[in-house]
C-alpha cells in the first residue's frame, strides 16, 4: 500500500472497497500482532476505541482463534457512563469483541464508581499501571473534527492530554463537543504502541484526515501521528 510521508507525520494508507473487507483485514493484522507479542513476552496488551465505527472489526477479531487467555483488552477512552449505558464503550466491547474466541480475554474497563471523574482517572491510573505495558496494539478512531481517543480540540486540558512526556496513564476530559465527560489514555501511552492503527470510514473522515495532515493548525490526530514511535497504519473504506 502507498505510504505517505508528510513532514514529521508518517503513516501508511490501506484503502478497501468494502467496510467488511477492511474489518477482516484489520482483524487479521491485530490478531497477528497479538500472537507475536504473546510469543515474545507471554502476554499481549490491546487498547481499542469505541464509537459507531469498530463493530464490524470487533466481530471479525472476536472469531480469530488466538491465545485470547493471554490477552488483556482495555479502552483507548470511555464516556463517563456505566457499562449498562448505550453510550458505554465497555458495553460496546463486551457485546461485540469479548464474544466467541475472544471471550477468554481479560478486560480492564475505565469507568468505575468514584466521587468525580478526576478521582476516577486517578483510580484508573493506579489500576492500569500494573498492566503489561507498553501497548502491543492500539486501534484509534477519529472524528471529523480531527479528534482521536478523547483528545477533543475544545478539551480544557488538551495540552496535558497531548503531552508526549506525560507520566499519566489515564486523564479526565471535559469538552463541550464530547457530550459527557470522558476518560482517556494519555497520548504518551498510546504513541509507544508496537502497532498503532487508525480505523476511519466514509468520505468525510478521509477528507478530515487529509486536511489534518496538510493543515498548519495541528489537530489532535496530527499530534498523535507526529509523536508515534512507528508509522501509523490507516485503514479506510468509503
Ligand atoms: O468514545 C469514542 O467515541 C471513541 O473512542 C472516539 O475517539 C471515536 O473513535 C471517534 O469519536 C469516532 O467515533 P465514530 O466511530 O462514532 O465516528
Amino acid at each position: 500500500m502507498a505510504r505517505e510521508q508528510l513532514n514529521s507525520a508518517a503513516y501508511s494508507w490501506h484503502a478497501f472497497a468494502e467496510r467488511q473487507d477492511l474489518a477482516a483485514a484489520l482483524a487479521g493484522h491485530v490478531a497477528g500482532r497479538l500472537t507475536n507479542a504473546i510469543a515474545e513476552r507471554g502476554t499481549a496488551l490491546l487498547a481499542v476505541s469505541g464509537g459507531t465505527t469498530p463493530a464490524k472489526f470487533f466481530a471479525s477479531l472476536s472469531s480469530i482463534p488466538i491465545a485470547w487467555n493471554k490477552v488483556t483488552v482495555t479502552l483507548v477512552d470511555e464516556r463517563c457512563v456505566p457499562a449498562s449505558s448505550p453510550r458505554s464503550n465497555a458495553g460496546l466491547v463486551a457485546a461485540n469483541l469479548l464474544q466467541n474466541a475472544a471471550a477468554a480475554a481479560r478486560f480492564v474497563p475505565l469507568y468505575q464508581e468514584a466521587a468525580s471523574i478526576e478521582d476516577m482517572s486517578e483510580a484508573d491510573s493506579r489500576m492500569l499501571r500494573s498492566l503489561p505495558w507498553p501497548l502491543d496494539v492500539v486501534v484509534l478512531g477519529m472524528g471529523t473534527d480531527g479528534h482521536t481517543a478523547s483528545f477533543f480540540p475544545d478539551a480544557d486540558n488538551l495540552e496535558k492530554l497531548l503531552d508526549p512526556s506525560s507520566a499519566k496513564v489515564v486523564l479526565p476530559v471535559h469538552a463541550a463537543s464530547a457530550g459527557e465527560p470522558r476518560l482517556t489514555l494519555s497520548l504518551a501511552r498510546i504513541v509507544r504502541a508496537g502497532f498503532l492503527a487508525l480505523h476511519i470510514e466514509g468520505e468525510d473522515k478521509r477528507k478530515a484526515f487529509e486536511s489534518a495532515m496538510a493543515s498548519e493548525l495541528r489537530k489532535p490526530i496530527r499530534a498523535v501521528l507526529d509523536a508515534a514511535e512507528r508509522p501509523v497504519e490507516v485503514f479506510w473504506a468509503p
